[in-house]
């Protein structure tokens, strides 16, 4: 067995982190130490120290190359460190965002230029993607809005409270890389009740990772 690299993408309040907080607990139970879930920006200790910097809603006076520079640095330590790692080590990881969100949401979203920010990214990858990336869609708005009635505020962060023309273009930039790598994406509706996303989410991971589900 071969490990394999599985991603989670979408605006924020799809409900990504959710659903794979509850696939997870399915899993771990099967699959044990062959499983590794992370996120990002974070999944160590240096890059969940960037994630603070970077979310964090005083810092008010971030540049925009400066924000997509620190996702960068955070993704190529967390490559290193932990993902790299886990495939070598035959394992299955499943990670919340990856480099889709910063091309779109510093390139589309900040406007700095969806190809600009994938080269840039390509120093801190390697030009490693995800086997297939998992998109939970759904409208803008009610994103936000589940974001807005839901999130305890001590939570809500510096990319949440951006204006809903930013998150609208992050979602534009979405749908174009799902144009583009469109062999690589799995696109879930993530407006139905969360138990059906859950389901819909599992199957999926069933299907493209069932090699490691016939050896456990
Ligand atoms: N299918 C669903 N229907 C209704 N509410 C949902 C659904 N999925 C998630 N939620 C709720 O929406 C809120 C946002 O969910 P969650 O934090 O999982 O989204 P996310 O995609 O990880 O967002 P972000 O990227 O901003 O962290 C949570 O309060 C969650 O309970
Ligand atoms: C990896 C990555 C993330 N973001 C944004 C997306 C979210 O608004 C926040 C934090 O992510 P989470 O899902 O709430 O944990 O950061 C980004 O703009 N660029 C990136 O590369």
């Amino acid at each position: 067995m071969t490990g394999k690299f599985i991603t989670f993408e979408g605006p924020d309040g799809a409900g990504k982190t959710s659903v794979m907080n509850e696939v997870v607990n399915q899993f771990q139970k099967q699959l044990g130490d062959h499983l590794i879930v992370t996120r990002e920006p974070g999944g160590n200790k240096i890059s969940e120290q960037i994630r603070r910097v970077i979310l964090d809603r005083k810092n008010t006076e971030m540049d925009y190359r400066t924000e997509a520079l620190l996702y960068a640095a955070a993704r190529r330590q967390h490559l290193v460190e932990t993902i790299l790692p886990a495939l070598q080590a035959d394992k299955l990881v499943l990670c919340d965002r990856y480099v889709d969100s910063s091309v779109a949401y510093q390139g589309a979203g900040r406007e700095i230029g969806m190809q600009a920010v994938a080269r840039m990214n390509e120093f801190a990858t390697e030009k490693i993607l995800p086997y297939k990336t998992i998109y939970f869609e759904i409208p803008v708005e009610v994103g936000l809005n589940r974001i807005a009635k839901h999130r305890d505020s001590s939570k809500i962060d510096r990319l949440d409270v951006e204006t809903t023309a930013f998150h609208k273009r992050v979602h534009q930039g979405y749908m174009k890389l799902i144009d583009e790598y469109n062999d690589r994406f799995i696109i879930i509706d993530a407006t139905q009740p969360i138990e059906k996303v859950i389901q819909d989410t599992t199957d999926v991971i069933h299907q493209i990772a069932s090699e490691f589900f016939k050896e456990s």
